[in-house]
């Protein structure tokens, strides 16, 4: 669905934001990307998305509607205040489908009856809500979502997550998730690429061989989160 092949982000400064990437992206598959801080997670999903063109190497999609290839999410909703929730997932687009459309999308994350509701009126949990519906407008076949939970409270962060889960179990969208935290990446993804440096290239990959949904705190998850810690240098023996 995605293949990255060796691709490199050198920004005008002559700094590079990150090196040599390479990953594929089956169908439907869900991938995390972890890292510490500067390695280039943000730069490589702004590379991906087609929102920062000045690449080198290859990138190739093999979606249905190149148009609607990518939906993206980030840290922060990134809502217009002006706009009401349905406004705000449809904004943008034609505006005949649009009520319908929002309102399907608005079920599906969990917020039915706050469509004319602003955002000044809502959680942080639900206007993250607001963003996870945006970003699947138009149907995208691959997500790439930026540490879309880290700036939640534990809880309301746990309640988003089974959502994101059973999205990705529903619609069977292939994504890249980029996260800070290391128990969602076991929680959701399939596969975990670690990525290390400054600037940062894949050190490692890890597979996550049980079936979800999954408990979390789960032994054979824990373990696994042993082995990235000391992949990123943070156990001490
Ligand atoms: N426009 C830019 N010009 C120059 N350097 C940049 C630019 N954008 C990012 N960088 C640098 O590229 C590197 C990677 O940045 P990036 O934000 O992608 O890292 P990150 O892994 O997402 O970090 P974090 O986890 O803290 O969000 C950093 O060293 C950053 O300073």
């Amino acid at each position: 669905m995605l293949a990255v092949n060796q691709v490199s982000r050198v920004f005008q400064n002559g700094k590079a934001g990150f090196k040599n990437v390479n990953i594929r992206l089956t169908e439907g598959e869900v991938v995390g990307v972890l890292g510490t801080s500067g390695c280039g997670k943000s730069t490589l999903l702004r590379v991906l998305s087609g929102l920062d063109l000045n690449y080198k190497g290859d990138i190739e999609t093999n979606v249905s509607n190149p148009e609607h290839a990518f939906g993206m999410m980030f840290q922060e909703p990134r809502l217009m205040p002006w706009l009401s929730v349905w406004e705000n997932i449809t904004f943008g687009v034609a505006k005949k489908q649009n009520r319908e459309q929002a309102l399907d999308l608005i079920q599906t994350v969990g917020l039915d009856g706050f469509e004319d509701h602003y955002p000044k009126d809502l959680s942080g949990g639900m206007a993250q809500r607001v963003a996870i519906a945006r970003s699947l407008l138009n149907r995208p076949e691959i997500l790439l979502l930026d540490e879309p939970l880290s700036a939640l409270d534990a809880f309301t962060k746990m309640q988003l997550q089974d959502l994101l889960l059973s999205i990705f179990e529903k619609h069977h969208t292939t994504t890249l998730l980029v996260t800070h935290d290391i128990d969602e990446a076991l929680y959701l993804c399939d596969r975990i690429v670690i990525m290390r440096g400054q600037p940062g290239g894949i050190q490692s990959e890890i597979s996550i061989d049980t079936p979800k949904p999954r408990r979390r705190g789960d032994a054979y998850l824990a373990n696994l989160k042993e082995d990235i810690l000391q992949e990123l240098d943070f156990t001490r023996v």
